[in-house]
């Protein structure tokens, strides 16, 4: 049994296991796999953004990481990432995951690139962040880094907020990092301030997460996908998922 003594927990995002998996019509790499690997080197949870194009995560491939999980890793976090208001909540209603997270991504978006704009967006959500939590399932909003916005994620009701951690990513090494991190800290005290807990992904990588979360302490959860699956192609799923729990413990240094 892999202990968990990690203060961040490490979410490893499959999306691009399925990616690769669908450009041929045999089944692999497989998902199922790539979870049990990740979670038997120490990672606590697994996330999934099935998208309405399905260009990577399957609905199949939910249901099966899904019963997966309930079967051989109970102890394991389930994260399904998805837009509310298209594809996500049938997910939610017959799975029940540990946690939702709501991203306000367009179909064909290339990518998750900005988060929830709660003037505009707030009435319409709370019924579903409601309806969530009523079947048990945690509530994590996508949300930029701006502190500002922060008590308006715990008014409408989530649980959490993700902080999209791209642009921390695309200033790291550069003149602008130390502001751009700033803006990170700020946010991660806001929202725990406020009640909220924290989780924080996209583009992080083994280069930029010890740095991001020494400035943002609060982060619980980090949700890592594009670089640790590229890393993964290199060393392994195994052996990448520890390098990434090695940088979470060089930034909590003194904990547990
Ligand atoms: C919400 C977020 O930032 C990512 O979890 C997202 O799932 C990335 O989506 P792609 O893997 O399709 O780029
Ligand atoms: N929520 C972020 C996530 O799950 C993975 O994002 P990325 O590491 O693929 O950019």
């Amino acid at each position: 049994m892999t202990s968990h003594t990690h203060k961040t927990a490490l979410s490893v995002n499959l999306n691009k296991v399925a990616l690769v998996r669908n450009t041929r019509h045999l089944g692999i790499p497989s998902l199922t796999t790539a979870a049990t690997l990740c979670l038997q080197a120490g990672a606590r949870g697994i996330t999934v953004h099935p998208r309405p194009d399905a260009r990577h995560i399957r609905s199949d491939d939910v249901y099966e990481l899904a019963a997966m999980l309930k079967k051989s890793w109970p102890q394991a976090e389930f994260n399904i990432e998805g837009n509310p208001f298209q594809n996500l909540m049938p997910f939610i209603r017959e799975l029940r995951p540990h946690q939702c997270t709501f991203v306000p991504d367009s179909e064909g978006q290339f990518t998750s690139d900005h988060g929830w704009d709660l003037a505009a967006d707030a009435q319409r959500l709370r019924p579903l962040i409601v309806e969530a939590q009523s079947l048990g399932v945690r509530v994590s909003l996508f949300m930029d880094p701006v502190a500002q916005a922060m008590q308006g994620a715990k008014d409408v009701g989530a649980d959490r907020v993700e902080l999209y951690t791209e642009s921390f990513a695309s200033a790291f090494g550069t003149p602008s990092q130390d502001k751009v991190l700033q803006d990170f800290a700020d946010a991660a005290r806001a929202a725990d301030a406020a009640g909220l807990g924290v989780n924080a992904g996209h583009d992080l990588n083994l280069d930029n997460l010890s740095a991001f979360l020494k400035a943002a302490p609060q982060v619980q959860e980090v949700s890592i996908g594009h670089a640790l699956i590229s890393d993964a192609l290199e060393l392994g799923y195994i052996a990448a998922v520890k390098a990434y729990l090695a940088c979470i413990d060089k930034a909590f240094p003194t904990a547990p």
